[in-house]
């Protein structure tokens, strides 16, 4: 287990990583033309040189533990403790370079099931023991980040046993699945019982069902298949107050919908065993096409033509005009020049990729949905390139692995992401911008700034924004502080004197990293609400300390 919890994720994102971590030659010479000379090189420490301070759990609370999951399962070693130390921010992966201090837990525990789960509880709730829930450990906001919370210590409670589909009822499109399946696992599970989730997040070959409904995560095929809280129907949680099962209906007014309150609880609230989720028949036929709009305004409003319409493909995603120069010019493949004076004699001026994929039972109905999307787009002057949509759908898990290749070459690389009414887009995306490109210019060279909208809705979109610097090696998390705190106040409006522009997150969650402006967007008395719900549930405060509501004490 340990290789695919380990962060060095070039080697081990997934086994088959290595092939997608490599970065061309002409990439490295655009990057370099844009952002201006790199950082110093900074490659992957070993294991070996990193502090990792000596588990300070108790004896007595050891033994407890492992009268729970047995002897086996409470794991205080060195290796063990590191690969649950933090997520996989690009501020978790400079600490595993020696920039910035790690939080080890004191040990790793891995029940085996739903009671397991419990009754470790009770005995970290007994001597006073922080849990931090951990599933695939691919947070990016420092949800899994050990911090004690004023507790005597904390332990990382790895859910990868609990990997079985539990119950599948095919009448109802229902299926059980415990939090520690990962995203393939899952579904090669249904996939037996001819069913799939839909859910694919670009984390989904490391990422698992409890940490996905814990984040309200979404996948790349939301416009279809809907976000991951779309999906669930049902939860069991585990507390320190007791178990929680939620979920008896398909609709209910039976006063709010507490799943709700389950979803996006990010491990605080309690540890989530279950999942009964809405499934989906396989489906028989798949279909991905590239079209080029011309610039980010007229792209944007062919997209909200789709959502609106409910023409959207399951797979509907814009990139602005920087991320379509990367995409076009470095990933697709294709004979640039000719491809760009083609768009240009069709009146492309700034080429906006837009990726369409579609699900269905048979390659007719996908024509018959298709044809008034095209019909849609032809009114936005859409081109289509068809190849490209291909190109994507197999390039699509590349970001990742290439993380630690950029690293290595001294580029500051991180993501953040944010959604907004339609009327509020265009706004929210220059905030952004200015907010980052104002904290990142440096040596005359700006960041590159690469946007896209992944998920779309009647009302409104999601902004994803990819960001590339040349790293300042002085001060590497320092930079990247200032950045990504400049972007939050600009998207909640934290200090600025209006109010929130967007979300603090869509589907990133809040995490540590983006606690601080929770407040500005549900109010102090929201924040007020979930601390209560927190007190009912997990009084002594044992769980996930500090992150999604801040404790006294991280
Ligand atoms: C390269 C990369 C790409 C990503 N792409 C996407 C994307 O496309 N869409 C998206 O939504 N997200 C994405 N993410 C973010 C991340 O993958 C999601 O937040 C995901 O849902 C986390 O799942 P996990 O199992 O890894 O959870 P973890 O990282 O282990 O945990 C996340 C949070 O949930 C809590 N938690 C985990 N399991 C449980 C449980 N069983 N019960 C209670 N709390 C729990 C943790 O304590 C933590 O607060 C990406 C991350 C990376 C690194």
């Amino acid at each position: 287990m340990n290789d695919i919890l380990d962060h060095r994720l070039r080697h081990s994102w997934t086994p088959e990583a290595g092939a997608g971590a490599h970065l061309p030659p002409k990439a490295l010479r655009w990057l370099t033309a844009r952002i201006g000379s790199l950082g110093e090189q900074a490659p992957i420490s070993p294991d070996s040189a990193v502090v990792v301070p000596d588990s300070r759990l108790g004896e007595p609370a050891r033994a407890a533990l492992e009268a729970v999951v047995g002897a086996d399962e409470v794991l205080t070693g060195r290796g063990d403790r590191l690969g649950r130390s933090g997520g996989l921010s690009y501020l978790d992966l400079l600490r595993h370079r020696h920039h910035g201090e790690l939080d080890v837990p004191d040990a790793v525990v891995l029940p085996a099931d739903p009671e397991q789960v419990r009754q470790v509880l009770d005995v970290c709730v007994t001597h006073d023991v922080g849990v931090v829930p951990f599933g695939g450990g691919t947070s990016v906001v420092g949800g899994v980040n050990a911090l004690r919370g004023g507790k005597s210590s904390v332990i990382a409670l790895d859910l990868a046993r609990l990997d079985r589909l539990v119950s599948v009822d095919p009448v109802s499109r229902l299926a059980v699945l415990q939090a520690g399946v990962r995203g393939p696992e899952a579904e090669r599970l249904l996939a037996e019982h001819g069913l799939t989730l839909g859910h694919v997040p670009q984390s989904f070959e490391r990422a698992t069902i409890g940490g996905y409904a814990a984040t309200r995560s979404a996948g790349q095929a939301s416009s279809g298949y809907g976000r991951f809280d779309d999906m669930v129907a049902g939860v069991r949680l585990a507390t320190p107050a007791g178990e929680w099962t939620l979920g008896v209906a398909p609709a209910s007014a039976a006063g709010p919908d507490l799943r709700q309150l389950v979803l996006g609880s990010e491990g605080a609230l309690g540890v989530i065993t279950e999942v009964t989720l809405r499934v989906r028949p396989v489906p028989e036929a798949e279909r991905f096409e590239g079209f080029v709009l011309d610039g980010w305004e007229r792209g944007a409003a062919a997209m909200r033509a789709l959502a609106q319409a409910g023409d959207l493909a399951d797979v509907t995603r814009l990139s602005d005009v920087d991320e379509s120069e990367v995409s076009l010019s470095l990933n697709a493949g294709w004979k640039t020049a000719a491809l760009r004076r083609y768009l240009t004699v069709r009146g492309i001026a700034e080429p906006c990729l837009l990726v369409l994929g579609w699900h269905g039972s048979s390659e007719r109905r996908i024509s018959a949905r298709r044809k008034e999307t095209v019909r849609i787009l032809g009114e936005h002057g859409a081109i289509a390139v068809k190849p490209l949509g291909e190109t994507w759908r197999k390039g699509r898990f590349h970001g990742p692995r290439q993380r630690d290749a950029l690293l290595d070459l001294g580029v500051c690389v991180e993501t953040l992401e944010t959604a907004a009414h339609w009327s509020g887009v265009h706004r929210l995306r220059d905030a952004v911008r200015t907010a980052l490109t104002g904290a990142l210019t440096a040596g005359g060279h700006e960041p590159v700034i690469m946007c896209h909208i992944s998920h779309a809705y009647e009302t409104g979109a999601s902004l994803y924004f990819t960001v590339l610097a040349a790293r300042e090696d002085g001060d590497p998390a320092g930079q990247w502080q200032r950045a990504k705190s400049a972007a939050c106040a600009a998207i909640s409006g934290a200090g600025t004197g209006h109010g929130p522009l967007g979300t603090i997150s869509h589907h990133h969650a809040v995490g540590v990293d983006h606690a601080d402006y929770l407040a500005e967007e549900i109010g102090e008395l929201g924040v007020g609400v979930l601390a209560a719900a927190k007190q009912a549930v997990d009084p002594a405060g044992i769980l996930n300390p500090g992150k999604l509501i801040r404790t006294a004490r991280p």
